[in-house]
């Protein structure tokens, strides 16, 4: 490789995100046969030298065409096709991959990404490499200021920041100490933070661990042109003979059928992060919290529920102590203590096959509460056990997830009802974290595609919110929707219990119904509910 190459990228901002800007010359890779078809010649498919090489390299493509549009590219069944049917066969040599299963950050296979680019039309994964896009769009590692922090979510923006800082001390340090130390993974050429993000962005959003998640990953020339479903997934990647990947059809396709996969049961923040889009209503999706007793106090006095061994101040004193029994059940269930995972989250219903299969988790229509609720085992557990009067409460046995994070078994009556208020007051907490309703993030968004005024008011609307700011706006809807579903469920619980053992049904707030009509409550909104929430101070969401 020549010491003189270069591959770098105009716009690294050092203090904020990576701005991605390639130039399609950079690095001297060979412009795509779908770029450099002359004009009198009929354009060929997109991405046929890809396809050309997958072939010839002994795979066969024969089961998909490659389609593009302005979003990039995907698949399309070329045939009519049975289930079952091998759509792609791509041979081991066409895997871009390594050896060393080590690595957490695919670092491996950022380099190789770099390197190949870098070879240019010499490199072996040439066809490949070129008809990779030169920005992965939506990505949030490439945000600006306004639209990361239009987010409103910390566990994502703080990730966010935590990839940016990890690239550009790679960049700055590790690979100049590699290069002073003569062991340049680029043989001296000119490599900078942007170039490995768009090595980083590319990795995450198409590596596939098709060995098992402890295994290298590699990367699926021609596979990975697949778009993602959960619903509509109609193909998956098996291992073929002789160490080869195939894509195949899951049912009958029709020609011309969008081929599509689903990337796993990944929740919007991975979808995010990873590869720049989200799903909406995404059955998989959550909000994650910290679990800390202030916060579940903050949540009961939000509902209207008594303190744990003593009155909430109000003024933010320090809260009493735990009773030994509730500190060793909080302990048992790894929330508390040396070792703690107070990592928690609150989901949805539908997602673990035990709501009402309306898609939404909530305001199911009677009948058996489902095994899993809209809260993680665990959050669920450690409520009831900041919840309980005592430690007969909870069954007086030795405290477990199994035991105590089941949805369908609930305590008696009125610790159940205490613990299911406290949970309506978490969520009401977790939606006073984000700023502003879901109406009025809807009407951001309606008058960023169509406002009134004319053409004018229309650009000007644009530019107050980009298109990574209108996913950022979408991406905060989905985990408000989220948390209103999860609120109308354990609002129907709640119901539920209390019309079954007389007791009053209560609501968060001192009284007030919780939505379920879809407008937000305002949580931390008012009177006593509106100190403890507050003093919450955004730390509930985990991050
Ligand atoms: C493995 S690649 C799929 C091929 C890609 N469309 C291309 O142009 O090369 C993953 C990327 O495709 C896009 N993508 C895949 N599925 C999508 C979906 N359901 N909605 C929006 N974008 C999607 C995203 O940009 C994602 O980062």
């Amino acid at each position: 490789m020549p010491g003189t190459a270069r591959f770098t990228v105009r716009g690294v901002s050092p203090t904020r995100m990576v701005k991605l800007f390639m130039s399609r010359h950079t690095g001297g890779v060979h412009a795509s046969a779908s770029a450099a078809h002359g004009a009198a010649a009929a354009p060929p498919a997109p991405a046929a030298d890809l396809v050309a090489w997958v072939e010839s390299s002994g795979g066969s493509a024969a089961g998909v065409a490659v389609r593009r549009n302005e979003a990039g590219f995907g698949l399309a069944a070329s045939r009519d096709c049975g289930a079952g049917s091998t759509l792609v066969s791509l041979p081991q040599r066409c895997h871009l991959t390594y050896d060393d299963s080590s690595d957490p950050r695919l670092l491996a296979l950022i380099g190789q990404v770099v390197a190949h680019r870098l070879q240019g039309a010499t490199s072996p994964f040439a066809p490949y490499i070129s008809n990779l896009l030169l920005g992965v769009a939506g990505l949030p590692m490439f945000f600006g200021g306004d639209a990361l922090a239009a987010l409103q979510y910390p566990p994502v923006t703080e990730q966010v920041k935590r990839r940016c800082r990890w690239l550009l001390a790679f960049a700055q340090r590790e690979l100049a100490a590699a290069r002073r130390g003569g062991g340049d993974p680029f043989g001296g050429a000119d490599v900078d933070a942007n170039a490995l993000g768009w090595a980083l962005a590319v990795v995450t959003s198409r590596a596939f661990r098709t060995r098992g998640p402890d295994q290298p990953a590699a990367m699926l020339p021609l596979i990975d042109m697949a778009n993602h479903s959960f619903q509509a997934a109609n193909a998956k990647i098996a291992p073929g003979p002789g160490g080869s990947m195939c894509m195949v059809a899951t049912r009958a396709l029709q020609a011309g059928e969008p081929v599509l996969i689903s990337y796993g049961a990944l929740s919007n923040d991975f979808l995010l992060m990873d590869y720049g889009f989200i799903v909406p209503g995404n059955p998989h999706d959550t909000v994650q919290l910290r679990f800390d007793r202030g916060l579940i106090e903050a949540a009961k006095a939000v509902a209207g529920v008594g303190c744990t061994g003593g009155a909430l101040d109000d003024g933010g004193a320090e809260l009493p102590p735990l009773p030994a029994w509730q500190q060793q059940a909080l302990a048992s269930l790894q929330l508390a203590g040396p070792g703690a995972n107070t990592e928690v989250t609150i989901r949805r219903q539908a997602a673990r096959g035990g709501g009402n299969g309306s898609g939404s988790g909530s305001r199911n229509g009677g009948g058996e509460a489902a095994a899993e609720g809209p809260v993680d085992p665990r959050l669920l557990a450690g409520v009831r056990v900041l919840c309980a009067p005592s430690a007969a409460a909870l069954g007086g046995k030795a405290a477990s997830v199994e035991r105590l994070g089941r949805w369908d078994a609930p305590l008696a009556p009125a610790a159940e009802l205490a613990a299911l208020r406290a949970l309506t007051g978490l969520c009401a907490i977790a939606l006073s974290q984000f700023r502003g309703s879901l109406e009025e993030d809807a009407a951001l968004l309606a008058a960023a595609a169509a406002p009134a005024g004319g053409q004018e008011a229309a650009q000007q609307a644009q530019r107050q919110l980009g298109e990574d700011e209108q996913l950022a706006v979408r991406f905060r809807m989905e985990k408000k929707q989220l948390l209103l579903e999860a609120l109308g469920t354990v609002s129907h619980r709640i119901q539920q219990l209390a019309a079954g053992s007389g007791a009053p049904a209560g609501a968060p707030g001192g009284g007030r119904q919780p939505a379920g009509s879809g407008r937000q409550p305002s949580g931390g909104g008012r009177g006593k509910g509106k100190a403890a929430g507050a003093k919450n101070g955004g730390r509930g969401f985990g991050k």
